[in-house]
């Protein structure tokens, strides 16, 4: 049974296949703090979490069986990536789920900031009828400055468009096609910030976007201007902004979000007038929040029952064609990494992948980490995954490199793993998937064979004599193993040979050494594959 831990408010139609699933219990216990949480996460496979849980490296460290955590929304500031991905944890995000609710959230903020709606409001209702007070703006014709187009600050875009109003947009990966599509104008922070009535920012908090807007934005922006920030708090600077507003500047600013949240009771923006605010409600809509929690469901079932799974976010994205195309190889790498570091007792300095074939093709960086992954079962055990294995060989100082090639032997695909190893000798081990066979070894070392990767090996390095393969079958029978398929490679008669025999159940590490005493044999070694 999969345990799921529900840390903060989700929809509960949108976990409900979590409910449904046989295999999983989900518990909810939100308004934990870190103490709380860390005392818990021992007994889970999967935390889902909203902005409000703070997931600390020690809760990462404390999570023993922790596999993925699940950020039911966009924004994953409150989790600790880099913690996760050393512990080999799936962070996944729900990205598309809520863009038109947040969306639309930073527009009625742009709106309500036009007209001084909140505030009117309020006056409204304590009884005073004032009518010179709040003199508005229109939208139309005015300028607004998008920093961020992504899928948030692209839907304001089109909004705004309908408006009438023009807009300048800048994101480091706005193309020009794209502005032009969207009827945004490609422009610069700076033009931006000089031309804009209206700025709503719709970035990540990054060492880059924290106070894109601080002191000198603010200082050379149009008088009156209006600015909105629905992203993350911290990109606009708070402070800078209550100087920029005491100055005259800015006439009026929207927030949803904080650096701090909640924020204080004496934060300044929390009694300013010209300073509308809401409690990080951006993504709050029942649509946006049954959305999110679909998705992050799904997706942490599939990485509960390792299925293939899709928003990882310690992982580089993967296109759905490139990942359909790579999918069936998954299984013939990892066995092919676990293979390569079977058949050795040294320490490795570089793995050597080649993908020859259709492989050669495609992005083959998701299969690379299946490769490494099986390489470093063997000392890791579970405590490798894909998330952590490119991480875990950097860390242990071995190489991995990637080379292609069109040609693949007399195979459609072919991957070749190379290990150079400390002596300076090399191991290889090479694979490839056979329509209607399923995955073959096909090469070990110089040797050719044809073995089903499947169950338990023997590797057995020795010299061609006759009566050696009578002996290890003797040996291994004496000793009760049976032997369900064997395969003999050799270059020429009488010369080095390999023999991998697939046998019905593990041997221990005596039968090894007894093989290993045959005179004719230099080398026996277990090979386990699931
Ligand atoms: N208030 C709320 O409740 C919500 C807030 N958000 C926040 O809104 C933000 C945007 O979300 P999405 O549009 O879904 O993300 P997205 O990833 O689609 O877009 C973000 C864009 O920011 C751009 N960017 C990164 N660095 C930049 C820089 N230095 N200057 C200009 N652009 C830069 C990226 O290239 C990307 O296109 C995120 O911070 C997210 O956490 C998202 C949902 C709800
Ligand atoms: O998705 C995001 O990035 C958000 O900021 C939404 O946060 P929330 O899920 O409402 O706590």
């Amino acid at each position: 049974m999969y345990k799921v831990l529900v840390s903060d408010p989700i929809s509960d139609l949108g976990i409900q296949q979590l409910v449904d699933a046989e295999d999983v219990v989900v518990e909810k216990k939100t308004g934990l703090s870190e103490e709380e949480l860390i005392r818990i996460i021992p007994e889970y496979d999967a935390l889902l979490v909203r902005s409000q849980t703070t997931v600390t490296e020690k809760i990462m460290a404390a999570g023993e069986r922790l596999k993925v955590v699940g950020r039911a929304g966009v924004g994953v500031d409150n989790i600790n990536l880099e913690a996760a991905t050393q512990r080999g944890i799936i962070v996944i995000n729900a990205p598309d789920g809520n863009t038109i609710t947040t969306c639309e959230h930073a527009f009625a903020m742009m709106m309500a900031l036009a007209r001084h709606i909140p505030q009117a409001y309020a006056k409204t209702i304590s009884g005073t009828w004032d009518r010179k007070s709040f003199l508005g703006v229109e939208l139309r014709n005015k300028t607004l400055g998008v920093l961020g187009m992504g899928r948030i600050g692209s839907e304001v875009a089109k909004r705004a468009k309908a408006f009438g109003m023009d807009i300048l947009g800048f994101d480091p990966f706005l193309t020009e096609e794209r502005a032009e599509k969207l009827g945004v104008k490609l422009a610069s922070v700076d033009d931006i910030v000089r031309n804009a009535d209206f700025i709503t920012v719709h970035t990540p908090l990054t060492p880059e976007t924290r106070g894109i807007i601080s002191t000198a934005q603010f200082a050379v922006m149009k008088k009156g201007m209006r600015i909105i920030n629905c992203a993350r708090g911290g990109v606009i600077d708070e402070n800078a902004l209550v100087e920029a507003i005491n100055q005259g500047i800015v006439a009026g600013a929207a927030f949803d979000v904080f650096e701090h949240e909640p924020p204080q009771a004496d934060h300044p923006f929390l009694n300013n007038p010209k300073i509308i605010v809401t409690p990080h409600l951006g993504a709050s809509t029942i649509e946006a929040q049954e959305n999110v929690a679909i998705d992050v469901s799904e997706q942490v079932l599939h990485i509960l029952r390792d299925e293939p799974f899709k928003n990882a976010v310690n992982m580089p994205p993967v296109a759905p064609s490139v990942m359909n195309k790579l999918q069936p190889y998954f299984g013939l790498g990892e066995k092919l990494g676990t293979i390569a570091a079977q058949i050795n007792n040294e320490a490795v300095k570089e793995i050597v992948v080649n993908y020859a074939g259709d492989l050669s093709e495609v992005d083959t960086q998701p299969l690379t980490r299946y490769i490494v992954k099986g390489l470093l079962s063997r000392h890791f055990g579970n405590d490798v995954n894909i998330v952590n294995s490119m991480h875990l060989a950097k860390a242990r100082d071995i190489n991995v490199v990637v080379s292609k090639s069109t040609a693949a032997q007399d195979f459609t695909n072919l991957i070749s793993v190379t290990l150079k190893l400390q002596s300076g000798e090399e191991q290889r081990v090479a694979g490839t998937l056979l329509s209607g066979y399923g995955d073959r070894v096909v090469q070990i070392n110089k040797f050719p064979v044809d073995i089903e990767p499947k169950g338990n090996l023997i590797y057995i390095s020795h010299n061609d004599k006759p009566g050696i393969i009578g002996k290890v079958g003797t040996l291994l029978g004496n000793n009760d193993v049976n032997i369900a398929a064997m395969q003999v490679g050799r270059k020429i008669v009488g010369g080095e040979a390999i023999m991998v025999l697939t046998v019905d159940k593990a041997v221990s590490k005596e039968v090894l050494e007894e093989l290993t005493k045959l005179p004719e044999v230099n080398a026996a070694q277990e090979i386990v594959l699931s």
